[in-house]
This record gives structure tokens, C-alpha cells and sequence, in this order.
């Protein structure tokens, strides 16, 4: 049984039906290009809906400190999740401005992109585990690519960690018993378009991860 975690939700009802769901953890996207972008204003909105047991992950791509600021300023979060090319010093120093828990994404295509999951251990305090995007890739995740989660089998990192990356109900089963994940996250592969969640999706995904 892995713990999940749905990325990108933009609806309150989406937020319910994920937390009963049993969903873990909510993320909510703060990068403008992205089709599951939510305004600051929105996120303030979205995060009161949370309920108590429910970890509520900003995700944020490059962010200065004046945006970290601003949004923690008015959107209670428990986790920043990095999905940029944000270096280890980087992260220790958002861990420091913010006082939260970072989660450090990764992507993967290769074993010679392998060595960064211990780099970022020493300075993160979890790593999202995701595919590496395909150059030239709008979007440095969300884009429902999976990698070969075989490159995984027998690893051990230093701190809790998340597969994601084109996972779906139909085969986040699968990927959990190969890889060993111990939480699993998921953003296109409960949707039925780019940026469009759907209920009976999120409940799906999250029952075949349990
Ligand atoms: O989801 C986005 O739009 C996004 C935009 C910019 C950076 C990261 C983004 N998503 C990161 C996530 O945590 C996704 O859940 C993860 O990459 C898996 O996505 P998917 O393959 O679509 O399930």
C-alpha cells in the first residue's frame, strides 16, 4: 500500500474527493504555464478545504524568494515541493526562508541521472521521483511520461520518497510493486484533459494504490 498524493487539483470538490479517497497529500501547481495553475487568491481558497491529515504541497518552479514569501504570506502549505532546476544549495535555502518540509523532484530517463537522488537526499527532506521531461517540453512535469521504473529496483535513497510520472490506475499497481515506492503521485493521469481532473479517475488511482 502506498501513500498518494494528486497534483494539480483546482476544484474544492476535487480536493474532497481525494481526501476521501484517502489521498495523503494535495498539490497545488504555482506556475503559470501550467494548465493546473492556480492564483495565489485560489490557493487560499482551495488549501481551507483541506482536511486536517491532509498534507497540502505548493508546487513551484524556480521560485524567488519574493513569490515564496507572497504565497506563504496568504496559503497555509506543510510541504514546497521543487520542480525546477533548482540546485542542493537552493533547496537548503528555501528549507531556511520558508521553515517547510522540500520536496525535491528529480526526473529520471537514464541511470546516469541517478546520482542526483543522492545529492538532493543530503539537502531535501523528500524527493519526488519523476520522468525526466522530453527536451524542449513545455512543462518541467505534468506531462504523463513515465520512465523505466526498472532503473529503480534495489535503490535506497536517504530520505521518504514518491514515484510519479505517468502513472494511472491501470498501472500504478504495477509500478508500486516493482519499484518498492512508497508513495506514489499523479496529475494527468486523472484527468480527461490537460488540467481537468476527474472524480471517478482520482478515486480509481487512489484505490488501486492502497
Ligand atoms: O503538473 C504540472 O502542470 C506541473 C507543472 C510544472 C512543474 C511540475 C508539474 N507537475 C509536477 C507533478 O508533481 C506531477 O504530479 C508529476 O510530474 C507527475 O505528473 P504526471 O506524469 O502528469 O502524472
Amino acid at each position: 500500500m502506498a501513500q498518494v498524493k494528486i497534483c494539480g487539483l483546482r476544484r474544492p470538490d476535487h480536493i474532497a474527493a481525494a481526501a476521501e479517497a484517502g489521498a495523503r497529500y494535495v498539490g497545488l501547481v504555482f506556475f503559470p504555464k501550467s494548465p493546473r495553475a492556480v492564483s495565489i487568491g485560489e490557493a487560499a481558497d482551495l488549501a481551507a478545504h483541506v482536511p486536517v491529515g491532509v498534507a497540502r504541497v505548493g508546487l513551484f518552479v524556480d521560485p524567488d524568494d519574493a513569490l515564496l514569501d507572497e504565497t506563504l504570506a496568504r496559503v497555509p502549505l506543510d510541504i514546497v515541493q521543487l520542480h525546477g532546476s533548482e540546485s542542493p544549495d537552493r533547496v537548503a535555502a528555501v528549507k531556511t526562508l520558508t521553515g517547510l518540509p522540500v520536496m525535491k523532484s528529480v526526473g529520471l530517463s537514464d541511470p546516469a541521472d541517478l546520482p542526483a537522488l543522492t545529492d538532493y537526499g543530503l539537502v531535501a527532506d523528500m524527493l519526488l521521483v519523476d520522468a525526466k521531461p522530453s527536451r524542449g517540453a513545455e512543462l518541467p512535469g505534468g506531462n504523463g511520461l513515465s520512465f523505466d521504473w526498472r532503473l529503480l529496483v534495489g535503490r535506497k535513497w536517504l530520505r521518504p520518497w514518491m514515484l510519479a510520472g505517468g502513472l494511472t490506475a491501470q498501472n500504478v499497481a504495477e509500478a508500486i510493486r516493482l519499484t518498492g515506492a512508497p508513495a506514489v503521485d499523479v496529475s494527468s493521469g486523472v484527468e480527461i484533459e490537460p488540467g481537468v481532473k476527474d472524480e471517478a479517475l482520482i478515486r480509481a488511482f487512489v484505490a488501486a494504490a492502497a
